[in-house]
C-alpha cells in the first residue's frame, strides 16, 4: 500500500480521540475492558477515516461526471462515444466506467488492495473487445484527468498516468458479491443512469457494509438545485434559469454531497468541492434533517419518474387513502432518498414490478442519510431492508416506503395492506 499524507480538512464529525497519555495507559494495563474500549476507540477513527476518504472519493466523482454530462449534452454527434447500451438496454456512459474506476483505485490506495471489496454496479466485460477502444480511451482520460485532482481534494493520486489495463483491472476488482459477514463498499457509480443521459437529475452513491449492516454512507448529487421546487423541474429549465442569473461560486446554488455514519446520529451536507478552490468545508458543511411535517396533507411524495420502475398508479392509490393531496415528485435517482433527508419531501416510495429484485447500490447509502437524519426506511411491510444477503435486497416486501417520521410512515404501511391484494402486484 502506497502511504501518503492526507490533506486535513477537518469534518465536524464527533470523533472520540482519546489523547496520547490515555493510550499509553490503556496499553499499559490492558484488561480486557480496556482492550474492549481501545478497540471501540480505534474502530471509531478507521470509521472516521473511512468516511472522510468516502467523502472525498465521491467529491471528485462529481466533479468527473459533471464533464461527462456537459459532453454529453452536445448536440448529437459530437458526443456519441461517450454512452452506449447494456444487454438490457439500459445506457451506460463514459462516466459509469471511469467513476467506479476512480473510485476503486482511491479506496485500494487508502485503505489497501487486500481489505477492499467492492461490489459495484458495472463490469469490465464490455470494455474488453476491441470495438470498444473507442470508450475505453475515453474512460482512461477521464479517470486519469480526475485523478490528477485528487491531492486537492485531499486524497492520494497516481505517480503515473493509469493506462488501460490497469483501470479495465480496477472495474473488474469491483465484483465482490457481498454476504452476511465481512466489510463491503457499495458503490453505484452513477445511479439514475436514465436521468444523467438526459442532463437531468443523478446520484454517486458510496456506502459500506459491515457485516450486513450499512455503517456509513454517502450521496454525490452534482444538480441538487438551489430551490426545492425547482426539483420538479426537468433539468432542462434548471439551466435556463442558471443562464440568466448565474449564481456566485462558493453558494448553495447547485450540488451537494450528503454523508452520514450509522448510530452517529447526525446527517450532513456539503456544497460540491470545485478542485479550483479552497473552500472551507469545515464552515460549509451543514446538518441536514428530515421535514416535520406530519400531515399528510401537507405532505410530498417522491418516486421514479419512470412507470416501468415504480408503479404510479398504486402509489398514487396509496397517497390519496392516507390523505396525501400534492402531486408527486417524480426525479430521477437516489436524488430522492437527498430530497427526504433534507426535509424537501415527506415520503418515497418504490413499488417495483413483480419478480423484480431490489440492487443493494441503489439504496444503502441513502438509507443510513435519511435514518441519520431523523427519518425511517423499511420495506412495505415495515421491516428493515436486508443489506446481508449479497447484491440483492432479498425478502424485500412488496416494496420500498422511506418517510421523514414514524406517524407518515405507519399509516402508509397500514394503506399498503389495506390495498395490496387488490394492487395486481
Ligand atoms: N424494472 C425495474 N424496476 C425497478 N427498478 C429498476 C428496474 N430496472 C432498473 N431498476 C433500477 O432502478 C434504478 C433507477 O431508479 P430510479 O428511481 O432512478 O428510476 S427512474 O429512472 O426515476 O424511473 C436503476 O439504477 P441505475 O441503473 O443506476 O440508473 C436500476 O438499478
Ligand atoms: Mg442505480
Amino acid at each position: 500500500m502506497l502511504s501518503f499524507t492526507i490533506n486535513t480538512v477537518v469534518f465536524p464529525i464527533q470523533v472520540p480521540v482519546p489523547a496520547r497519555w490515555r493510550w499509553r495507559r490503556v496499553c499499559a494495563s490492558a484488561t480486557a475492558e480496556n482492550r474492549l474500549a481501545w478497540a471501540q476507540q480505534s474502530a471509531c477513527r478507521d470509521r472516521d477515516r473511512e468516511l472522510e476518504v468516502a467523502v472525498k472519493a465521491v467529491q471528485m466523482a462529481c466533479g468527473l461526471c459533471q464533464r461527462v454530462q456537459e459532453a454529453l449534452l452536445l448536440p448529437a454527434g459530437q458526443n456519441s462515444s461517450l454512452k452506449t447500451s447494456k444487454d438490457d438496454q439500459s445506457p451506460v456512459t463514459v462516466a459509469d466506467w471511469a467513476v467506479q474506476a476512480t473510485v476503486s483505485w482511491v479506496l485500494s490506495q487508502c485503505f489497501g488492495e487486500e481489505h477492499t471489496s467492492i461490489i459495484a454496479e458495472e463490469d469490465e466485460s464490455e470494455l474488453s473487445s476491441a470495438e470498444s477502444t473507442p470508450l475505453l480511451d475515453l474512460v482512461v482520460s477521464s479517470v486519469n484527468r480526475c485523478l490528477r485532482e485528487a491531492p486537492s481534494y485531499g486524497l492520494p493520486g497516481p505517480d503515473k498516468e493509469l493506462r488501460r489495463n490497469e483501470i479495465v483491472e480496477l472495474i473488474g476488482r469491483c465484483n465482490s458479491r457481498g454476504g452476511p459477514k465481512g466489510r463491503f463498499w457499495v458503490l453505484d457509480p452513477v445511479d439514475g443512469t436514465l436521468g444523467f443521459v438526459r442532463g437531468d437529475q443523478y446520484a454517486i452513491a458510496l456506502a459500506l457494509i459491515e457485516d450486513g449492516e450499512v455503517i456509513l454512507g454517502v450521496l454525490g448529487c452534482p444538480n441538487y438545485p438551489m430551490k426545492k421546487e425547482w426539483l420538479n423541474y426537468h433539468q432542462r429549465y434548471y439551466r435556463i434559469v442558471s443562464k440568466l442569473s448565474p449564481p456566485a461560486f462558493g453558494s448553495w446554488h447547485k450540488g451537494c454531497v450528503l454523508y452520514a455514519r450509522k448510530g452517529g446520529g447526525q446527517a450532513w451536507m456539503q456544497p460540491l468541492l470545485d478542485a479550483s478552490q479552497s473552500l472551507d468545508l469545515e464552515k460549509s458543511a451543514r446538518v441536514i434533517q428530515v421535514s416535520s411535517v406530519s400531515d399528510p396533507a401537507s405532505a410530498t411524495f417522491c418516486e421514479p419518474v419512470e412507470k416501468a420502475n415504480s408503479s404510479h398508479l398504486f402509489t398514487a392509490g396509496l397517497a390519496h387513502s392516507v390523505g396525501v393531496r400534492k402531486q408527486p415528485l417524480r426525479v430521477y435517482s437516489m436524488v430522492k432518498y437527498a430530497a427526504v433527508a433534507r426535509g424537501h419531501a415527506e415520503i418515497f416510495m418504490k413499488f417495483a414490478r413483480a419478480g423484480y429484485k431490489e440492487k443493494v447500490w441503489d439504496h444503502a447509502a441513502g438509507v443510513v442519510i435519511i435514518q441519520e437524519a431523523g427519518g425511517v426506511v423499511t420495506d412495505a411491510r415495515g421491516s428493515p431492508l436486508d443489506f446481508s444477503k449479497g447484491i440483492y435486497l432479498e425478502g424485500l416486501d412488496r416494496g420500498i416506503i422511506a418517510c421523514s417520521g414514524a406517524l407518515l410512515h405507519r399509516r402508509i404501511i397500514e394503506a399498503v395492506d389495506a390495498s395490496w391484494d387488490s394492487s395486481n402486484l
